[in-house]
């Protein structure tokens, strides 16, 4: 089956509080974004890549690919205000039946094998949402407090979100209404239902400062 990522980078990395979005920050010398783009392309010879990127830094964007990628394998677009339109964006790049794998750009270190993992699991069931258990206790805000929750019960959600194109494109014609935080609740609120596969620990979302040097240990643990 024809595989396409939709790797969102369009975003501002407001809470990194960088000059540059963080996407373009270096780890080991190499754009964030270069790790992302290159695991995927890794993973399947036979996948290609939209990225999707802030209209300021479409130039900047295309150096990457320029440096260090075959660029017949990377198209780019133009993301919008919300996550929600730039995967959206995106998608209108998609052509024929595929799997679609979205992928933050700011999770540099998935691995290859939880990509094929994702694809297996998608091919058959028409989805797969990497998610794993959570560490601490988790809490539910109420209006006059708080309730603790069963943790066994919860699960961090991660990208990449996968799907047959044929579940994903329909379900982005969805009005956005409050905010979808990823593809699996906007399939959801479509009415289709989605299945999880175990997600990996190291696939963090680099959001604060200390998440960028969490990765480059983990990079590099010597
Ligand atoms: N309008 C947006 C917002 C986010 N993203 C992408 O979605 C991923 C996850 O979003 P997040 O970590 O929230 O990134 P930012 O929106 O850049 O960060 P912040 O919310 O701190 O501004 C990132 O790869 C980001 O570039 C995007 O493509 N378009
Ligand atoms: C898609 C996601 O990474 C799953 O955990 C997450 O919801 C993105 O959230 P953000 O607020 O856009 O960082």
């Amino acid at each position: 089956m024809k595989k396409t990522a939709v790797i969102v980078a369009g975003g501002a990395g407001m809470r990194m509080g960088a000059e540059l979005p963080k996407q373009f920050l270096l780890l080991k010398n190499k754009p964030l974004l270069y790790y992302t783009i290159d695991t995927f392309l890794k993973a399947y010879e036979d996948l290609d890549i939209i990225l999707v990127l802030p209209e300021a830094y479409t130039d900047m964007g295309q150096e990457i690919i320029d440096a260090y990628f075959d660029k017949d394998r990377v198209r780019i677009t133009i993301g919008g205000a919300t996550r929600f339109e730039s995967v959206k964006y995106g998608l209108q790049l998609v052509e024929g039946e595929a799997i679609i794998f979205v992928h933050d750009a700011v999770r540099c270190l998935v691995s290859p094998e939880l990509i094929r993992r994702c694809y297996e699991q998608a091919v058959e069931t028409g989805s797969a949402i990497p998610v794993i258990a959570a560490s601490d206790s988790v809490r539910l805000l109420t209006e006059d407090g708080s309730d603790a929750l069963d943790r066994e019960k919860v699960m961090l959600v991660q990208t990449p979100q996968v799907f047959h194109s044929k579940l994903l494109i329909p379900a982005f014609s969805i009005e956005q209404k409050g905010k979808f935080t990823d593809e699996a609740s906007v399939v959801e609120a479509f009415g289709m239902k989605v299945s999880l596969v175990e997600g990996e620990k190291n696939n963090i979302k680099i959001t604060h400062p200390v998440d960028l040097m969490i990765a480059t240990q983990l990079l590099d643990p010597a």
